[in-house]
């Protein structure tokens, strides 16, 4: 069984598109990563998925639970964890206070061993709470009932990068436990560290879903070479060559031409191409690497989907019946309650 499953899941806010036609499954033990720029449907289709609102079309499920059912989705949530992109908790609480009531209704497994490497103040009030501290009382509270699957939006998120290191190898722990991980990010190189296999959103649509591996073996190599020579940029202009510079942060401007020169580029061609050209120069060094993501994942905002002024934002809300519940603890069980409107 897969832990998420979706079926042409389909959320519109009135006329404004969250996301649409979005296929995909998350196997169990998975760590997945969901990118996407700015208001590509991120955090609409997680909260779909955790039915915190209903669907326009297709259909979800989560451990096998339907999200639209919300009797199902109350027994799944017992098993679920989720960390919200801005957790908004009961500012007059405190973090202790929060921590108990969380314990109380869900269980608490390992608060103890998650504010070993997460330590929010706990004795003061959340109002006085820097971004960081609410981000790492929000990961505690997501992961003390030890869930088999966790959901989070931008997890790192206000931590400091050593908190954010730290929160990188404590998913990968989790990743050993079996856990199942989904998380949504745009900092690449932290989805690169973290997750095997990512879907990449644009526009509300799925524009790709794929290994890592396999989608950095597709981004090519990065290539550095110095040379005594001069180096023409025309020179460079062969099939799999991008994003040409010459000189230290030089132009690529044709014919730009400069003396005893390091030019770099991303590779995407036959290496027997590039390497029979490079005999042709005085070479002094080389280096060739893998290309990071961030270059594959340009190459895919590069092109906009053609109805793309659609999801445009009108500021209607249109949740379904299970719509928004607002700030603050409730008594529901739910991890909504730690969420503010968005
Ligand atoms: N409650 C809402 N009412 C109206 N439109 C909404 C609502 N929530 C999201 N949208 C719209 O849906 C689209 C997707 O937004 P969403 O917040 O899911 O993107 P995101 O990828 O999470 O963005 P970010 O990275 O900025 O958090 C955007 O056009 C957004 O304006």
């Amino acid at each position: 069984m897969a832990a998420i499953q979706t079926d042409e899941l389909t959320k519109y806010y009135g006329e404004t598109r969250g996301i649409e036609d979005v296929s995909f499954a998350v196997e169990e033990g998975e760590v997945f990563g969901f990118l996407g720029p700015n208001g590509s449907g991120k955090t609409t289709l997680i909260r779909t998925l955790l039915g915190f609102q209903s669907p326009t079309g297709g259909g979800a499920t989560m451990l096998g639970r339907d999200v639209t059912d919300e009797r199902e989705m109350i027994e799944a949530r017992r098993e679920i964890g989720y960390l919200p992109a801005e957790p908004v908790f009961d500012e007059n609480a405190t973090g202790r206070r929060l921590l108990e009531y969380y314990g109380a209704l869900r269980g608490d497994e390992r608060s103890d061993e998650l504010l070993d490497m997460f330590d929010p103040p706990l004795q003061r009030k959340i109002g006085g709470y820097s971004r960081g501290n609410k981000q790492m009382l929000g990961i505690v509270l997501a992961f003390m009932h030890d869930p088999n699957l966790i959901l989070m939006d931008e997890p790192t998120s206000g931590l400091d990068p050593l908190k954010q290191e730290r929160f990188v190898e404590f998913v990968g722990r989790e990743h050993d436990r079996g856990k199942t991980v989904f998380l949504s990010s745009h900092i690449l190189g932290e989805v690169q560290k973290m997750c095997e296999r990512v879907g990449i959103i644009r526009a509300g649509r799925l524009v790709e879903l794929e290994n890592v591996e396999t989608l950095l073996g597709r981004s090519g190599k990065f290539v550095r070479v110095r040379v005594a020579d001069e180096i023409r940029v025309d020179d460079f202009a062969f099939p799999g060559v991008h994003d040409l510079t010459v000189g230290s942060g030089g132009t690529t401007d044709a014919g730009d031409r400069r003396g005893g020169e390091t030019v770099t580029f991303t590779f995407t061609g036959e290496y027997n191409v590039l390497l029979d050209h490079l005999t042709g120069y005085d070479v002094l060094d080389v280096e060739i690497e893998e290309a990071p993501l961030e270059e594959v994942f340009m190459r895919f905002y590069g092109e906009a989907p053609p109805d793309e002024a659609r999801g445009e934002p009108t500021g209607d809300s249109g949740d379904g019946p299970t719509g928004d519940s607002g700030d603050g603890p409730t008594d529901e069980p739910v991890d909504e309650q730690v969420e503010g409107g968005g």
